[in-house]
């Protein structure tokens, strides 16, 4: 629904693969607001791609340079604002989110996770032995706490990228008409 106006930020949670930068781009255009990825940013900060990060300094360092990165990207306004798969793990970063902006959280199968990420290696966490049981733990682990922040919950499963979009909007619109209850 391009022209559509809600107000602020949006930020998009998930877990991996389920399509947070790729929706994240299309409802900036559509909506006119400024586009970031906080896996992007920490990537221009650092000068390395996130495996590296990982493979040099360890998941909790990266943990942190996420918590920075967040904190700086919830203080600009009418952004839309892919998170990385674990940043609502802190609990400063979905307090922060909560705070700043509409939540949407893109729920994906694992079935369907498993094949938009099979022959992408840019995901350290997925680099196993078995990335189906790694998946599922994470799911167990983080869809409470996605759950937990999201205003809005859209499934991701067997949507073609656009109807997803356009489904998203009409409920951002939606929700943006109802009185807030929280
Ligand atoms: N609804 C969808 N249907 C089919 N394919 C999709 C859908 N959403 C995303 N994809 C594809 O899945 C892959 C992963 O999507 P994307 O990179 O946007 O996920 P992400 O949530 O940003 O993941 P990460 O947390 O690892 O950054 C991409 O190749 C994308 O084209
Ligand atoms: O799910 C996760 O913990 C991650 C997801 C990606 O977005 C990256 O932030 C990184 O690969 C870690
Ligand atoms: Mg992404």
């Amino acid at each position: 629904m391009p022209g559509m106006k809600l107000a602020g930020n949006i930020f998009l949670v998930g877990l991996m693969g389920a399509g947070k930068t790729t929706v994240g781009r299309t409802l900036a255009r559509h909506t006119g607001k400024q586009f970031f990825d906080s896996d992007h940013e920490i990537e221009k900060r650092t000068g390395v791609r996130i495996t590296t990060i990982f493979d040099i300094e360890g998941e909790q360092r990266f943990r942190e340079r996420e918590r920075d990165t967040i904190a700086e990207l919830c203080a600009m306004d009418n952004i839309v604002l892919a998170t990385g798969g674990g940043a609502i793990l802190a609990p400063e970063n979905r307090q922060m989110l909560r705070r700043h902006g509409t939540v949407i959280y893109l729920r994906a199968r694992i079935d369907d996770i498993l094949a938009r990420t099979l022959h992408d290696k840019s995901r350290p966490l997925l680099q196993t032995g078995n990335p189906r049981a790694r998946l599922e733990e994470l799911f167990a682990q983080r869809d409470p706490l996605y759950r937990e922040i999201a205003d809005l919950i859209i499934d991701t499963s067997h949507q073609n990228v656009n109807v997803l979009i356009a489904r998203l909007e009409q409920q951002l619109a939606e929700a943006a008409a109802r009185p807030t209850s929280n």
